[in-house]
């Protein structure tokens, strides 16, 4: 598992991470947002080492990450790091060798994840003549080509139409193994909702919520909305609950004790038809909003 444990970062005076912690479980994908300065990047540049801590520390299973340990790591800097003059098959080889692959199982690598990117045509193409969207491609290629242990990914998705967003997100499933934890910012909140997880806010270098997607989305339980087939208006003559919203055949309720949605449902079920019951789902900009207040 890699986590972060305690990690402040201070640039001058200014306290860009205060006693951040979190763990990204492998096999799951753990979204990583905040606003921006938030102190995302800087989290993601200290896991990597290219930026030092002034305090805490980045684990893998428990013990202080090494340097040896982070070569098979894969990461895609904020700060694109491919070279614009070179071919892309060659570049993406010279990646893999880098990590330590031989030349035989880089190439094949190389040939699987373009092929699976759709630029198996554009592999002989120098970079800098790419789209944007395709340069963005081969940069995430870049980051999975030796097969790493762990990855990194600062905002993989930005500046991708829906298309690209969706191939991209197959192949990451696809190469993420359970043994792999993978940790991604995005400022796409309904994205991060789809594809994530687990879920890290960070606000003004602050972890200010953490936990489950599902965990975090299900909102607060006691809130239930109810539909039924006419009108929800009796709600109100009801004792013990606290009625948020009535309109129409449409209410929000709060129950204050356990198991009092059940009466609730019964009397409307009495009356008619229900057509929908049960608790209020939260949207995850909404946990974001109020998170990072
Ligand atoms: N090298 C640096 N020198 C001084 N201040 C820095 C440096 N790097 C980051 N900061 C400051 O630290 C804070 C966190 O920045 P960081 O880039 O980590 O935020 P972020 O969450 O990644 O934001 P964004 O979503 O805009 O990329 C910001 O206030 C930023 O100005």
């Amino acid at each position: 598992m890699l986590s972060v444990a305690g990690l402040t970062r201070r640039f001058g005076d200014h306290l860009a991470l205060d006693d951040v912690s979190f763990d990204v479980v492998p096999g799951r994908m753990t979204g990583f947002v905040g606003a921006n300065g938030a102190g995302k990047t800087t989290t993601m540049r200290i896991i990597l080492g290219v930026l030092a801590a002034t305090s805490g520390e980045a684990r893998w299973n428990g013990a202080r990450l090494t340097q040896e340990l982070r070569r098979d790591f894969g990461y895609m800097p904020e700060e694109r790091g491919l070279y614009p003059k070179m071919k892309i098959r060659d570049q993406l080889v010279f990646f893999g060798r880098l990590h330590g692959m031989d030349s035989t199982r880089a190439a094949e690598r190389t040939d699987k994840i373009l092929g699976r990117l759709g630029l198996a045509e554009r592999a002989g193409d120098v970079l800098e003549t790419l789209s944007l969207g395709n340069q963005q491609r081969v940069q995430i290629a870049a980051a999975l080509v030796h097969e790493p242990i762990a990855l990194v990914l600062d905002e993989p998705f930005s500046g991708l139409d829906p298309l690209a967003v969706d191939a991209m997100v197959d192949l990451l499933r696809e190469e993420v193994t359970p043994e792999v934890p993978v940790l991604f910012s995005s400022h796409q909140l309904e994205l991060v909702e789809r594809l994530c997880d687990d879920l890290v806010v960070l606000s003004r270098g602050k972890v200010v919520a953490a936990g489950s997607v599902a965990e975090l989305a299900a909102g607060p339980t006691a809130t239930y909305r109810m539909v039924v087939d006419g009108d929800a208006g009796w709600l109100r003559d009801v004792a013990g609950i606290k009625v948020r919203d009535v309109a129409g055949a449409t209410a929000l309720f709060d129950v204050e004790v356990a198991g009092q949605e059940q009466q609730i449902l019964q009397q409307a079920l009495s009356r008619g038809a229900v057509l929908e019951f049960g608790p209020e789902r939260v949207a995850l900009s909404d946990v974001f909003r109020e998170a990072t207040r």
